[in-house]
């Protein structure tokens, strides 16, 4: 079992225990190719060990083999004694084993503490306990003397390569590895970004932890290593204590396999044979690892804030002009989309004064919600870098079996009809997540198959007649009935309430627990802002926009879609599947070493995607109060996409929120909406929507390269 209290010294060293790994005669093949043969090595706590050898000499297939990637031909390893297979990195690290590779399994997307507790994250009532982890992790770093909480919240993509070994190491030490394999941890690092790597190795050493260290730098081995063993074809030409030998020693060995050169005594200036000392204590050039640069302080507090403003904003101001250079750097959040709406109304507003009319406002809030809720269901997919095309007649398959079921001939109450039609939904998703999932097929072609094959289950159901009406009210009010004023208000305050208080007690307890925190006034400000959204909202849906009987209140519809917003961003913000979506959108590769799941995860998100599209399907039937061949199901779905993708989720996974595909929606509905009002017809609408698709792809885009350069 991993060990659920972490930051704690790790192992400490067992002098009679024998060594924490023996590798006995180990062969492996590749074909023809013999990569390891016969190699025979422990490796004790408390000591680093360097692998030296020339390309190819076997060093990261060997220590793939402990990683448990690769399973040795023949030969046993002994971990504490113990014979064992390791079958997977997951049973490595459930021995506590962890390695540190070259392309460092850190996911760019997330920052540092979810980075560290990747695939091992803590739950309280089945919710993300961030706090818990965030202080673990804190603590970790600063027992590495890694020492500047301040950026912890940061997304490990703005940290240098010095900055994110450190992190990796700090995870080993987090999680109590006894083993810690590092494969060139120090390539592609400066002079002084190496110093604190190689000091932070000594330190899991010093703490008793056992490291490996493949490297080709022989400053770096002469550095740090306590012993070098070295490999030449496969084999294990030689291991010795590191003040036995020199360089030329080393040399020969990779290169000929064996040396009959006697070590000099060194010279005590020789730079390359400087050795780190044990630590006493965290060490001082490792302090503020994470804040190499800048040098002053100033400048790193303006750093910090440039990189996540909730990070160390103490005033108003400060969060503001914190958020202007996130902006700049291309991390715009939903500002882009706001700014598009602004400007949308204002535009339709000036060609046509019954725009921003409360009738035509919540007759555009209607019609964008079935837009809002099948793109609300494409971010799942979106962010993890797949596209699911099926999503339109998936909701067409809901709606008609729904319709179907409450036929009066059928007879089904209108609840088991509507659980009838989403269960179908869902198995639809996990079909195509399975096919995706296990064929390892592409999600484009998968779901654009579905696409095709969902219209033609959609036009059987259907039938000859071409149409299902549907006569229950209770459904048919979905989309056309209203909250009374009165409840409205109720229901707005109670919701905001609620935000409002789960908000502040949560900033307020963050700040006294000196972790990442907006500071108060930012707090207020939000909450203020959802309170005058809500106070709008619910005005605009209260004023009568009846022409013959009053017609006022919220539409039912719009609870729904507030429910699905609240569900799902729980769901991707508060749980582990949601860390584990937007972990494979950013590094796959890194989320599978961290034990999770992927193809689990990715067949949940398609069913999630299928779900979400039969609640939409549902809405537009009760809009239409009836399924039919008109249904298209082709332009909602790329409408659906746009809406997500001009709402600020990215189209290259791992960015997204589920907030994006309301937003997008609302802008989709908004051009649909006012192009209507003005007599343009549906090509015309079609035309301008693709621009503002390329549009926001393109912002995507700049923005990717904005973060890169940042
Ligand atoms: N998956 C594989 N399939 C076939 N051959 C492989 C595979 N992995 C490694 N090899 C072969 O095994 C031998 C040892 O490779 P390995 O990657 O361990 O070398 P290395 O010592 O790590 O070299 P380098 O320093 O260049 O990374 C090489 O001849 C390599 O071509």
């Amino acid at each position: 079992m991993i060990p659920e209290t972490p930051s704690q010294p790790a192992t400490t060293a067992r002098p009679d225990a024998g060594p924490l790994l023996r590798l006995v005669g180990i062969d492996k093949n590749f074909g023809p190719v013999q990569a390891l043969a016969d190699v025979t090595l422990e490796v004790p706590t408390g000591k680093v060990t360097a692998l030296a050898g020339d390309n190819g000499a076997g060093k990261s297939v060997l220590i793939k083999c402990v990683a448990g990637i690769y399973a040795p031909d023949d030969g046993q390893l002994f971990w504490e004694n113990k014979p064992v297979r390791l079958n997977s990195p997951h049973e490595a690290a459930e021995r506590g084993i962890e390695t540190v590779y070259q392309d460092l399994a850190l996911c760019d997307n997330l920052d540092i503490v979810q980075n560290m507790f990747l695939g091992r994250e803590r739950l309280r009532h089945l919710l993300l306990d961030e706090e818990s982890m965030e202080i673990a992790a804190r603590e970790t770093l600063a027992s590495l003397a890694v020492t500047s909480v301040r950026s912890i919240r940061q997304p490990v993509a703005s940290l240098s390569g010095g900055q994110r070994q450190s992190v990796s190491i700090a995870k080993s030490v987090l999680w109590n590895s006894k083993l810690v394999i590092m494969d060139e941890p120090t390539a592609a690092l400066g002079v002084a970004q190496t110093e604190v790597v190689l000091n932070l190795i000594r330190q899991l050493a010093d703490r008793g932890v056992a490291v490996i260290v493949i490297s080709h730098n022989m400053n770096d081995v002469f550095q740090v290593a306590d012993r070098i063993a070295v490999l030449r074809l496969g084999r294990l030409v030689e291991v010795r204590p590191i003040t036995e030998v020199d360089r030329q020693i080393v040399v020969d060995l990779m290169t000929t396999g064996v040396s009959d050169r006697v070590r000099p005594e060194p010279a005590p200036s020789m730079p390359s044979q400087r050795r780190i000392p044990a630590a006493k204590g965290p060490l001082p050039s490792v302090a503020g690892a994470l804040h190499e640069e800048p040098t002053t302080a100033a400048a790193a507090r303006k750093a910090a804030l440039a990189l996540n403003p909730d990070i160390t904003a103490t005033s108003l101001p400060e969060y503001f002009r914190a958020a202007l250079a996130r902006v700049r750097a291309g991390e715009s959040g939903v500002l882009p989309v706001l700014a598009g709406l602004l400007l949308i109304s204002a535009l339709f507003q000036s060609l046509n004064p019954n725009f921003l009319t409360p009738g035509n406002m919540v007759n555009l809030l209607i019609q964008g919600s079935v837009f809002m809720l099948l793109a609300m269901g494409q971010v799942f997919v979106l962010l993890l870098g797949e596209i699911d095309l099926s999503i339109g007649y998936v909701g067409g398959v809901g709606g008609v079996i729904m319709a179907e079921l409450v036929q009066e001939s059928t007879g089904w109450p209108w609840w088991a009809a509507i659980a009838v039609g989403l269960a179908a939904c869902a198995g639809i998703g996990v079909l195509h997540g399975t096919i995706i999932t296990r064929l390892g097929l592409p999600s484009f072609v998968v779901t654009l198959g579905g696409q095709l094959g969902w219209l033609g289950v959609m036009l059987m159901i259907l039938g000859s007649g071409g149409v299902v009406p549907i006569n229950d009210n209770v459904i048919n009010d979905i989309a056309s009935g209203n909250l009374s004023p009165l409840t409205s208000w109720t229901v707005m305050f109670v919701v905001a309430g609620v935000f409002s208080t789960w908000t502040w007690l949560r900033d307020a307890r963050r700040r006294d627990s000196g972790l990442v925190a907006p500071p108060v006034s930012v707090s207020a400000l939000k909450i203020a802002a959802v309170l005058a959204t809500g106070v709008a909202v619910v005005w605009l849906c209260n004023t009568n926009r009846g022409t013959l009987v009053e017609i006022s209140g919220v539409p039912w519809v719009l609870l729904v879609v507030l429910g699905v917003l609240a569900a799902w961003t729980l769901l991707l913000g508060r749980t582990r599947f949601g860390r584990y979506v937007y972990a494979i959108g950013g590094n796959a590769e890194a989320a599978r070493r961290g034990g999770v799941n992927l193809a689990r995860i990715r067949t949940i998100a398609f069913m999630l995607a299928s779900f979400t599209a039969g609640i939409a399907g549902i809405v537009y039937a009760s809009r239409l109060r009836s399924v039919s061949t008109s249904y298209d199901g082709g332009t909602l779905v790329l409408y659906a996409v746009a809406a997500a993708v001009i709402g600020g989720t990215s189209l290259f996974g791992g960015r997204g929120k589920v907030l994006h595909g309301v937003l997008g929606g609302l802008v989709i509905a908004a051009i649909d909406n006012g192009m209507g009002l003005q007599g343009y017809s549906a090509p015309a609408k079609y035309v301008v929507t693709a621009l503002v698709l390329v549009s926001a792809v393109t912002i995507d885009a700049v923005a990717r390269r904005g973060r890169s350069r940042t």
